[in-house]
């Protein structure tokens, strides 16, 4: 489309000195690719004409042929960089916008009209640019216009084996497409019995599988067989025409040598460039084949990159401390997937300063919903949430996600060592508070029976740790940071349930708010929360809720039904339902 070439034009404005250079370096190569050929029928008919090889005439073709090797090098080496350029600033681009989108973007659900839905970042190698056409067009075109200007009937005469190579191009690149995609089913079978080889095991399908990817692989081969015939056959056809002309060619270059209309120097000045055009139409063909292909993936660049994520991140209030104080104000919250289930209702609750409160509901009650309001991951429908009486939009995006800081049941780490994960983004923080951090979260011990202690890689996604351990590093990098605000999503569940409490006592944290399902967790909070699909039933301290023997006791007992026959119960836990603890 027009847009996407302009855009595509318009990235590579951005890098105009190159380009200045890379279409320097053409021209001059351009130059000397059609003054050698000229030059040299010049010296040949020179010759010819009894002059003999003069010192002059060996300079000039030697200096067409220098002029055209040094900048057509120049200018293959300028256009790579071109691209290595383009490509960079592009993937930073794709990237960072990709960090901004919102999570739906991330499930895949779009988030608005004509939204693209695809979580998968496009490649920024299938940028589609029309520069390499433009200048093999541009040569093609002025070397033919010479060809015509040297002897236009010869031209042509030659200029009929265009149709006949593009022709054959078409027919080879259809070919080959089918033999690609013949072996990307023939992969994808092969791929798909490596994912289910569970499965294949248990059902001890082996030799049915074997048979499948047999009979795939005899159908790719008779394919390639066919393949390989037809493209013999048209590889004939076309170099018996292609023999044809240039007999015709010469047949007509002996007429008109023999009339006098034109020199040999004429005769091979024509020649060359009739090979010069061969060769830039080939590219041409090629490349806008290229372009073709790239076309519809490069216009999903542009698309993906005129996506706006939906979220506000304007605020600047940045205040130099903070209480903690949290208010959840008549909350409301449906996700944009599922527009039918409120998720929130009208849910309002206090986190105060200085305590621990914790979030208590059965599975799907809506308690990592509220937490993911807090920490900004999503916006109300209705209602506010407020830190400090402050409305969290206000609050500057980075300032915020320092202050509010949560640690989930199974916490991302980032391949890195240890050191590297605790201190993100914290690079100049001292060793003493690195410690400090590291003992408080419980994560001293483990560190310093590694062999490598604080320099331990942790893997991708810190596989090579325990799910506790990831919880202990993920706790280290929290308290470390002094948040006012540190919310434990399950993450207190299988330590120690006092722990929140000594880091309010130490003051490595301001306020906990915590969401457990552990009664002895529970029990130590100083305030609990009680919500039922979506709607908070019940607030207090756990003696007063014990003592109430509402939906929290019964919620303690197990086996609860009140949120109705399809509420699950306490005990079926994240956790433990995904073996993880
Ligand atoms: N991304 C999503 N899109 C649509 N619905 C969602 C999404 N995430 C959660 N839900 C739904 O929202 C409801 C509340 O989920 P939430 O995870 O907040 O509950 P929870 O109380 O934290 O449960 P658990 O104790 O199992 O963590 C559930 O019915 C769930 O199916």
């Amino acid at each position: 489309a027009p847009g996407t070439i302009r855009r595509a034009l318009a990235l590579t404005w951005e890098e105009r000195n190159v380009l200045g250079a890379a279409f320097f370096c053409l021209v001059l190569a351009a130059i000397g690719e059609t003054s050698g050929p000229y030059v040299t029928g010049k010296v040949l008919d020179a010759i010819g004409g009894g002059d003999g090889l003069t010192a002059g005439a060996i300079g000039m073709v030697a200096a067409a042929g220098a002029t055209s090797v040094l900048f057509s090098g120049c200018r293959g080496g300028f256009f790579m960089l071109l691209k290595a350029r383009l490509h960079q600033s592009l993937s930073l681009r794709l990237f960072s916008h990709l960090v901004h989108q919102d999570l739906d973007f991330f499930q895949g659900v779009p988030a608005g009209n004509g939204a693209w839905p695809s979580p998968r970042l496009p490649d920024p190698s299938h940028l589609s640019h029309p520069i390499p056409l433009f200048r093999s067009l541009g040569m093609a075109l002025v070397v033919g216009t010479f060809m015509v200007g040297l002897a236009p009937g010869l031209a042509l005469l030659a200029l009929l084996e265009l149709p006949l190579v593009i022709a054959t191009h078409r027919i080879q690149t259809s070919l080959q497409q089918s033999m690609l995609e013949a072996s990307a089913r023939t992969a994808s079978g092969v791929q798909e019995s490596v994912a289910a080889i569970e499965t294949i095991r248990i059902f001890s399908a082996e030799e049915e599988e074997e048979k499948q990817h047999s009979w795939n692989l005899a159908k790719q081969l008779r394919l390639k067989e066919r393949i390989e015939l037809e493209l013999a056959f048209f590889t004939l056809v076309h170099r018996v025409l292609q023999l044809a002309i240039r007999v015709l060619v010469l047949f007509r270059s002996h007429q008109l040598l023999r009339d006098g209309y034109i020199t040999p120097g004429v005769l091979v000045t024509f020649l060359l460039y009739q090979d010069t055009v061969g060769r830039h139409v080939q590219v041409l063909l090629y490349g806008f084949n290229q372009f073709l292909t790239n076309a519809a993936a490069g216009q999903k660049i542009w698309e993906y990159l005129d996506r706006k994520p939906t979220g506000d991140v304007r605020g600047t209030w940045e205040p130099p401390e903070l209480q903690g104080h949290v208010t959840f104000q008549k909350v409301s919250f449906t996700y944009p997937g599922n527009p039918e289930h409120p998720v929130l209702k009208d849910v309002t609750f206090e986190v105060r300063s200085g305590e621990v409160t914790a979030l208590v509901g059965h599975n799907g009650s809506g308690k990592s919903t509220a937490v993911a309001l807090l920490e900004r991951l999503r916006d109300p429908g209705s209602g506010k949430v407020l830190l400090d009486g402050i409305p969290l939009p206000e609050y500057e995006h980075q300032y915020l996600h320092r202050k509010v800081v949560l640690v989930e049941q199974d916490p991302v780490l980032f391949s890195g060592t240890i050191r590297e994960n605790i201190a993100l983004g914290l690079e100049h923080c001292k060793e003493s508070e690195l410690q400090e951090a590291a003992t408080a979260a419980g994560a001293m011990d483990f560190i310093q029976g590694l062999e490598q202690d604080w320099d331990t890689e942790v893997g991708e996604h810190g596989g090579r740790l325990a799910a506790g351990e990831r919880r202990c590093v993920a706790l280290a990098r929290a308290l470390l940071r002094r948040p006012a605000v540190l919310i434990l999503d399950e993450a207190l569940d299988d330590g120690d349930e006092g722990a929140a409490q000594r880091w309010l006592r130490t003051g490595l944290a301001q306020t906990v708010l915590v969401v457990s399902h552990r009664p002895r967790v529970l029990d130590v909070a100083d305030r609990l929360v009680v919500l039922e699909r979506g709607a908070v039933v019940e607030t207090g301290t756990p003696e007063e809720l014990r003592e109430r023997c509402g939906a929290y006791s019964r919620l303690l007992l197990g086996g609860d039904r009140t949120g109705g026959p399809e509420a699950p119960s306490m005990g079926s836990e994240k956790g433990a339902a995904s073996g993880r603890e």
